[in-house]
């Protein structure tokens, strides 16, 4: 039996991704019975409004300093409902591409905003409020995808790696792959065909710091939301003594599976340099994680697949081609759509919630057994087709 499950009905469902970037939605449809993908729908990205970014940020220091989520601060509540409202707003301009009737769509995947995750307290954060999207337009939502996962005993994260396994399985070249995505957080999934085809092995982890760290450097610096092409990173000189500091983290060594927040690493060490040296260095400390990342894979990947808007970067990818030693390629000469991938798996979990199979496995997150997940709103007047 395949790892993802027995075929079943297709069906139509949207993903929705904010993630740790905080840059905005990317939205995409999908064609899916939750174990394979018979075609895709299309894909959006609509940017965050000016000031939201902030109130984002300062809802994660309320969050760093509670000991669970707070689930009625006020200030949380109503930047909870501006998100979700958004999160409609993308629904309608991702349905209005193909002048789609939202009774056409059987299901929406809200992941929400993550804005604490704490693996090692048992609690992730994600900001969303999945009855209020369901109610505004009219098509069943899953949302809270993670918390299952953690009562479970796993880190409530990476969820895509069993899009990933679904995306490769009787459609991959090599026997065994990683896909890299370099989100706000960089995360890895290495797969491994070549003892069963239908059931690879897997291993999924958070590789170390992706964007947000060469985010935050460039905002201070540059006023400018990230570091566009790597262009002042390539105009800067790498700090060895730093980077080795920040490689002598303990989190490189410990085994997987293992999940970060976005602030576990920041700019502190490197304040103090230039703007282009700091943001050498900080690439540098992200190429490292990620060479570091393959110590732990059971067997070396034959190909390297990245997503992730880290692979816009043409300094991290031209340092990353050069540290590995095989092919390392964007999502798209896969085919794939490495900006929508994290959309898409959204869409893909939806469904799988829906029909209640796992959405994690212990190589995944560490959970105990494999582990559905997602709580489901259904609107008024809408029976869900499972
Ligand atoms: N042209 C570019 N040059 C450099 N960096 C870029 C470019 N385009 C996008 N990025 C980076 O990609 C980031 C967005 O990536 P992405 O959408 O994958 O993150 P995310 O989904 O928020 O993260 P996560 O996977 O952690 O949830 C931006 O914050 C920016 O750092
Ligand atoms: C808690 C949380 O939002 N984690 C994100 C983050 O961004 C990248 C990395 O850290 C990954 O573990 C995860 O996102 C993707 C979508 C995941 O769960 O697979």
């Amino acid at each position: 039996m395949s790892t993802l499950g027995q075929p079943g009905q297709i069906k139509c469902a949207i993903g929705l991704m904010s993630g740790t970037s905080m840059d905005g939605i990317d939205a995409a449809m999908i064609f899916t019975d939750g174990v394979s993908v018979e075609r895709l729908g299309p894909s959006i990205t609509i940017e965050y409004p000016d000031g939201l970014r902030d109130r984002i940020k300062q809802a994660m220091q309320v969050a760093s300093a509670c000991l669970q989520p707070k689930q009625d601060d006020p200030q949380i509540k109503l930047l909870e409902q501006d998100i979700t409202d958004l999160h409609a707003d993308a629904v309608f301009e991702l349905l209005s591409v193909t002048g789609q009737d939202p009774k056409s769509v059987d299901v929406v995947g809200f992941h929400g905003q993550t804005i604490m995750h704490r693996p090692d307290r048992k609690w992730t954060w994600q900001i969303g409020d999945g009855g209020r999207l369901a109610g505004r337009v009219g098509i069943p939502v899953v949302n809270d995808f993670r918390s299952a996962d953690m009562r479970a005993g796993g880190e409530g994260a990476p969820l895509v790696p069993l899009y990933h396994a679904a995306l490769l399985t009787r459609h991959h070249k090599h026997n065994t792959v990683a896909v890299l995505n370099i989100g706000g957080v960089a995360n890895v999934t290495w797969i491994d065909f070549s003892k069963d085809q239908d059931n690879p092995a897997i291993m999924a982890f958070d590789t170390g710091p992706g964007n947000a760290i060469l985010d935050d450097w460039a905002e201070i610096h540059t006023g400018t939301p990230c570091d566009t092409d790597g262009n002042l990173a390539s105009r800067g000189i790498i700090h060895k003594e730093v980077v080795m500091g920040l490689m002598a983290s303990p989190y490189f060594d410990e085994t997987p599976p293992k999940t970060l927040d976005r602030d576990d690493f920041n700019t502190q060490p490197v304040r103090g340099l230039s703007a282009e040296d700091g943001a050498a260095t900080l690439t540098e400390v992200i190429v490292e994680s990620m060479v570091s990342a393959q110590s732990h894979f059971p067997k070396s990947p034959e190909a390297w697949y990245v997503c992730g808007g880290g692979r816009h970067n043409a300094t991290l990818m031209r340092r990353l081609r050069r540290r590995f030693p095989v092919l390392l390629e964007p999502v798209e000469t896969l085919g794939w759509r490495g900006d929508a991938l994290e959309a898409e798996a959204f869409a893909f979990l939806a469904v799988r919630s829906v029909r209640d199979l796992p959405l994690t496995i212990p190589a995944t997150t560490g959970c105990q057994t494999p582990t559905t997940g997602g709580v489901l709103h259904k609107p008024i007047g809408r029976r869900l087709k499972r």
